[in-house]
């Protein structure tokens, strides 16, 4: 299903959505290419003439409509990631609420777009600096969050002023859909946001090219985020990059070993360690490295591993065969390497009802620099263990190469933790704490884990742009 100006449309091409938890067909939709995608950003373009004139207010009141029908229908909702990502329900309810607090936060936002006044230097001149909506925005979203990252995008452009045309994964285009047609039952004016659902190359090469975008966001790995800034390049479109994260998360011989376990159990192993922000590499003081791996290890068995629809499952599938691939063979790579697997590592075998692509919740030992995990983001259930010797030394290995997004660490330490604030070279830096993410930080990387923010009053600046205003009265 497609969702331009104003129109659900459907096409002559299809494709089946599966549930990665037991292959099965969820629901058949139509796809869109090029043709849709360039009716698509015409009608954004048309739309934003006169949704740029709205006041914030009449914006507000659009995004609050959003936000009750989603609070109508959040089960559902919940339900349809659940089915078509995999995720615990648990998990996916609190998508759904992430996803509405967006749309709720901008809604507010949007009656707060403040410009300045400045100093003039003649005394017939008056300075103003006035704050104006971008205009037409291309998103795209990835399949790890396939509802909260579209309302983390559609929320602030809306609230500024912005149309949109939004491009989600072809894995999780459901959510897209649900979040549409409360889009569309709250009225937004025709041409306001659309939806294209379809191949991506097509698809996104009009958006990069098409001078009438003039904004792109994107949510997803490095490498394609790379392609669109570069592809974007030509028409110098304003952009946001969420890109690839490999989090750090140290414990130092001072931590709280209790409380530490508990943050990498979350950070790790939230959406099967699917997500941006997920630790990566455990970097544990060797002192206490045998006492904490162990400790790791015996919650990390409790896991339960299932389809995310039934009650009590922590772990769900991976979101496809390559997914799995890549998991494993980390894990091959990290036994090659002299890596010690104290729990998990293999394929999980559930002997339930399913036909998905689970791996064991799995932590390895003795981890090292060498391994392919130390530098690939893993994207899975995989938690190894590094041990460093000193802070120097575990600040110079914690900060990455080319990764930028998150970090954390755990110390008792008042001075050590001021002096990792500084240090650890990320966007967002979690210190005794592996859930930092709040919808009033901005939330974003820096290197190749992206650029822009998103969240809070630094993601509405991402949609706006400056004006700068001379007015003589001489
Ligand atoms: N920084 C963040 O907030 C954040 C959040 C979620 C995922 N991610 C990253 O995304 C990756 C996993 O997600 P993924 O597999 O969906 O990433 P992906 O980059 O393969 O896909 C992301 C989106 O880009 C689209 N896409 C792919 N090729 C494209 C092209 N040529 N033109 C236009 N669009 C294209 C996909 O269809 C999807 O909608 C991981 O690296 C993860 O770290 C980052
Ligand atoms: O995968 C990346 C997401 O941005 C994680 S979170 O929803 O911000 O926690």
């Amino acid at each position: 299903m497609l969702y331009i100006n104003g129109k659900w449309i459907q096409t002559e091409n299809t494709f089946e959505v599966t549930n990665p938890a037991t292959g099965e067909t969820i629901e058949t939709i139509s796809l869109g290419g090029k043709e849709e995608t360039i009716e698509a950003i015409a009608r954004a373009k048309d739309a934003f003439k006169q949704w740029r004139k709205t006041t914030g207010n009449q914006r507000s009141n659009y995004l609050k409509k959003v936000v009750q029908l989603m609070n109508e229908r959040s089960d559902m909702l919940a339900e349809t990631i659940t089915k078509e990502n995999g995720k615990p329900l648990a998990d996916a309810k609190s998508e759904v609420a992430s996803a509405i607090n967006y749309l709720d936060w901008y809604a507010e936002e949007a009656k707060r777009i403040y410009g300045d006044t400045l100093s003039p230097s003649h005394p017939d001149k008056h300075l103003m600096v006035i704050r104006q909506p971008v205009g037409v925005c291309a998103a795209i979203t990835p399949w790890n969050f396939p509802l909260s990252m579209i309302t983390r995008k559609i929320a602030p452009a809306l609230a500024a002023g912005c149309t949109v045309v939004l491009k989600p994964a072809l894995q999780t285009p459901l959510s897209a859909v649900k979040v549409f047609e409360c889009f569309h039952e709250a009225e937004l004016p025709e041409g306001v946001v659309n939806l294209l659902i379809g191949a991506a190359d097509e698809i996104g090469s009009e958006m990069t090219s098409s001078p009438d975008v003039r904004k792109i966001t994107f949510t997803g790995s490095t490498p394609i985020g790379k392609k669109l800034l570069r592809d974007s390049a030509s028409t110098v479109k304003k952009a946001s990059m969420e890109l690839g994260g490999h989090a750090p998360l140290i414990v130092f011989e001072d931590a709280d070993i209790d409380e530490a376990v508990q943050g990498v159990m979350q950070s790790k192993f939230k959406n099967s360690g699917q997500t941006c922000i997920s630790t990566n590499r455990v970097y544990v003081a060797e002192s206490i490295a045998d006492e904490f791996g162990e400790k790791l290890a015996e919650k990390t068995s409790k896991l339960q591993v299932g389809n995310g629809l039934q009650d009590g499952i922590n772990v769900g599938p991976l979101i496809n065969e390559n997914a799995l691939k890549k998991v494993k063979e980390q894990v091959e790579d990290a036994r090659d390497n002299n890596g010690k697997v104290l729990c998990g590592g293999k394929e999980a075998d559930l002997n339930q009802d399913v036909n998905g692509h689970f791996y064991e919740p799995t932590v390895i030992q003795y981890a090292n620099d060498q391994m392919r995990i130390a530098t690939e983001e893993t994207f899975g259930p995989v938690a190894p263990i590094f041990t460093f010797k000193d802070e120097d030394e575990v600040i110079e290995r914690a900060n990455h190469d080319s990764y930028g997004l998150a970090a954390y660490c755990f110390t008792q330490d008042l001075g050590r933790g001021l002096r990792m604030m500084q240090e650890l070279d990320y966007g967002i830096v979690g210190i005794n704490d592996s859930l930092p993410i709040v919808i009033q930080a901005p939330f974003g990387g820096v290197k190749e884990s992206g650029m822009g923010k998103e969240g809070g009053k630094y993601g509405l600046e991402e949609y706006l742009e400056e004006k700068y205003v001379s007015l003589s009265t001489k």
